[in-house]
């Protein structure tokens, strides 16, 4: 029986923190493998070490003095090994690091050692071994991660060892050089370690009680969801609740392990439980909300656009020519409308209505900014009758307008989109009818 256990940059962030980790590691013998990220914020306007590691290379790579942010990050590991009375020297690790950046070694090198650092301080506070990811998780020559390789190269060295830190975030190119998966990415790392040591459970630590409804920055105290499906998750995932990254999900899902969320600063609270399938009802209609501000449409209008065999496709063509992914394409008998990120849209936006022009021939294109998406997901809604509905009455009781709404054909999900300057009311209004006031 053996538990994988990632702890979040909030759960590192300081020697307090760790003392914590420590207590929860120890309470259970189980808890044989660790993934560490790296140092997170002490407090709300602090800086995460991986930020600070980014700005440091930053300056490296331009051929600017970097001592002062590179002593400011010593700094912060030092804090730890100090509170933790360890008998433990980064000095030679900071020397390496250091003649590195000077080589202008890359930036995914430089995030990565916010991890490394974190894992040798956090192997020798247990007396686990140390494994570096560099050696044991691999992507392939696309920077594709690889998972069949790294599967079977990290089981044959967790077997090594009973007990071992793996850090998050980072593993190797088939060159050897370091590279990260994106932000947040040492959750990846812990179902890629979970999966390898065949782990009973997958143990997510943060700051928070366990997934919960709603984002908490926008609803106070929301509640947590006990138990979550992997598909309820991904897309809430998807749509920016943050607590664990959205890869994160694949490698455990193909192994049938439960994901558990749990919270360091309260770890008696049972978390949330993330698995395969559930006979479990959830508490409410919705099992949570979740939203991305920062979106645009393209409103698509032809007559007749009905019959016209391949319209869609000529006019999806145009985004695909110049790079840009769609997020929801809702449509009407002579309308179709394409939502797309607009940071990624901004700048080719006039190559792409030229583009549908030219393929698809349509009487007006209509372009709106500034929009939010909402996605509203619950197993329970495919039961249960006028969901659609309650949402729209919520939001028309706090005078928002709906711009969009799409119910996924999985019944799973309903998409709504709002202005951007409405995201927060739209979240309190589902939240407060199917929540509070559970109608
Ligand atoms: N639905 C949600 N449930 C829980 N937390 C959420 C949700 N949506 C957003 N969050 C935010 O995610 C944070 C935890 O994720 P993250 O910052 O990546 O933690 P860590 O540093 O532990 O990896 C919480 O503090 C919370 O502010
Ligand atoms: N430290 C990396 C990777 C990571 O997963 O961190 P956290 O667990 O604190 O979200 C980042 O900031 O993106």
């Amino acid at each position: 029986m053996s538990k994988v256990v990632k702890f979040g940059g909030s759960s590192l962030a300081s020697a307090e923190q760790f003392k914590k980790v420590g207590n929860i590691i120890r309470a259970d013998k189980e808890r044989k493998y660790v993934v560490p990220s790296a140092p997170g914020k002490r407090f709300s306007n602090d800086t995460k070490v991986t930020d600070m590691l980014y700005a440091c290379y930053d300056l490296a790579d331009q051929g600017k003095s970097f001592k002062a942010e590179l002593d400011a990050i010593k700094a912060r590991y030092q804090e730890i090994i100090d509170g933790l009375q360890l008998d433990l020297d980064l000095s030679e690790e900071f020397k390496i690091i250091e003649k590195n950046f000077k080589a202008k070694s890359g930036n995914n090198y430089a995030a990565s050692r916010g991890e490394y650092l974190n894992g040798i301080i956090m192997a020798n506070y247990l007396g686990y071994d140390f494994i570096d990811a560099a050696t044991v998780i691999f992507f392939d020559e696309n920077g594709e991660f690889d998972a069949a390789k790294t599967n079977e190269v990290l089981r044959a060295r967790l077997a090594e060892s009973k007990e071992a830190v793996v850090p998050g975030f980072y593993g190797s190119m088939p060159d050897g050089t370091v590279k990260t998966f994106s932000r947040g990415g040492s959750d990846i790392t812990g179902s890629i370690v979970a999966k390898a040591a065949k782990a009973d459970v997958y143990e997510n630590w943060t700051d928070v009680s366990g997934f919960l409804i709603a984002d908490p920055r926008i609803i106070d105290h929301p509640e947590a969801i006990e138990t979550i499906t992997y598909r309820e998750l991904r897309e809430l995932a998807y749509m920016g609740a943050t607590v664990l990254h959205e890869d994160a999900i694949f490698p455990v899902r193909q192994e049938g392990i439960p994901i558990n969320i749990r919270n360091t600063n309260a770890p008696e609270d049972n978390g949330t439980w993330i698995v395969g399938s559930t006979c479990q009802k959830s508490k409410y209609v919705i099992t949570g909300i979740a939203g991305k501000k920062g979106f645009c449409s393209v409103n698509i209008e032809k007559d007749m656009m009905n019959s016209e065999i391949g319209f869609g496709r000529k006019v999806l063509q145009a985004f695909e020519e110049n790079g840009i992914s769609f997020e929801h394409v809702p449509s009407g008998i002579d309308t179709m409308t394409v939502f797309v990120h607009q940071d990624e849209f901004m700048h080719k936006e006039q190559k792409v209505v030229a583009g549908i022009h030219r393929l698809a021939n349509p009487d007006m294109i209509d372009i709106e900014s500034d929009l939010a998406l909402i996605a509203v997901v619950g197993r329970g809604m495919k039961s249960t009758r006028g969901t659609a509905g309650r949402i729209f009455s919520a939001l028309a009781h706090k005078n928002i307008n709906v711009k969009m709404i799409d119910q996924g054909s999985s019944e799973l999900n309903i998409i709504i989109g709002v202005a951007n300057d409405d995201f927060e009311t739209a979240i309190k209004a589902i939240y407060d009818i199917f929540v509070i006031t559970r109608l």
